[in-house]
């Protein structure tokens, strides 16, 4: 479980969270909207642990991160999947070398680099299996700057899933494809994490998509948690309220 309690986190003057409070259940997927400069990544970075909350309190199953030692931190981060807006990727890697890497926290360096000079032929064959559920398993072997975005944020995807993390944190994962490309995308993404249990918290600005593939959203604005419900509770008032648009815009009108 993943709970924040009153959280801030501040840059200068401003609060890119304020007064966060959440509470998520292992399991769930859930998606972040809101608009631009909200606090979605800022959330998700605070949970990844990439930030650390100037007040307030971030507990991951019992533990609270802010307190762990740099040891204990690393260990903690190996559980949990964090795929940034830029993928992280290193391109002049093969995609199977960028897959193994998903699990760099989980061993000394010495073994990654083991792995990624002279991977068993264990390793090998879960890769393979992982990038098949994401549909690229005829790209093992290929350079992965050789392949178009959403392509890449698929082997980020594989690369989350061979982490064997418990939660997923996805900032934007389909930022960088056309529109089937993103939902065939969020249906493997959405899928793959039902069937490994994991949890998963995504930001997305496509509110259909937000819609069709999340039992829960999370709406911000300016720092805040504004909305947090069901699809079906959203309701173009909450729309509005989100976006602070005029009462002639619904969610249909935009995306
Ligand atoms: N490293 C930083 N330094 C200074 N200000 C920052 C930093 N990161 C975020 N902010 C500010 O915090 C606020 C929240 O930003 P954040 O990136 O979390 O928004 P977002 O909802 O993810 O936006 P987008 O949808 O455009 O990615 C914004 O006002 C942003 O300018």
């Amino acid at each position: 479980m993943i709970k924040i309690v009153d959280a801030y986190l501040n840059f200068g003057s401003t609060h890119a969270l304020a007064n966060v409070n959440l509470t998520i259940d292992a399991g769930e997927q859930i998606a972040l909207i809101g608009p631009s400069g909200s606090g979605k990544s800022s959330l998700l970075k605070v949970l990844a642990t990439e930030h650390s909350l100037n007040q307030g309190e971030y507990v991951y199953d019992d533990t609270t991160p802010a307190n762990l030692p740099a040891r204990k931190l690393q260990q903690f981060r190996s559980n949990i999947a964090y795929i940034p807006q830029d993928l992280a990727l290193i391109p002049n890697l093969k995609v199977s070398q960028n897959v193994l890497l998903g699990k760099i926290g989980k061993s000394h360096l010495p073994a990654t680099l083991k792995d990624l000079i002279f991977p068993a032929a264990h390793k090998i064959k879960s890769v393979h299996s992982i990038l098949d559920e994401v549909g690229i398993k005829e790209k093992i072997f290929h350079r992965t700057d050789s392949l178009s975005g959403g392509q890449q944020q698929r082997v980020a995807i594989a690369r989350a899933l061979y982490q064997q993390a418990s939660s997923i944190l996805a900032d934007e994962p389909v930022s960088a494809v056309d529109p089937s490309r993103a939902h065939s995308l969020l249906s493997c993404l959405t899928t793959l994490s039902k069937k490994h249990k994991l949890t998963l918290i995504s930001s997305l600005h496509n509110l259909d998509y937000a819609r069709e593939f999340f039992p829960r959203l999370i709406g911000m604005r300016a720092g805040r948690i504004v909305f947090d419900g069901s699809p079906d509770d959203f309701s173009d008032d909450e729309f509005r309220k989100l976006y602070k648009l005029s009462s002639s815009h619904t969610s249909d009108t935009i995306e």
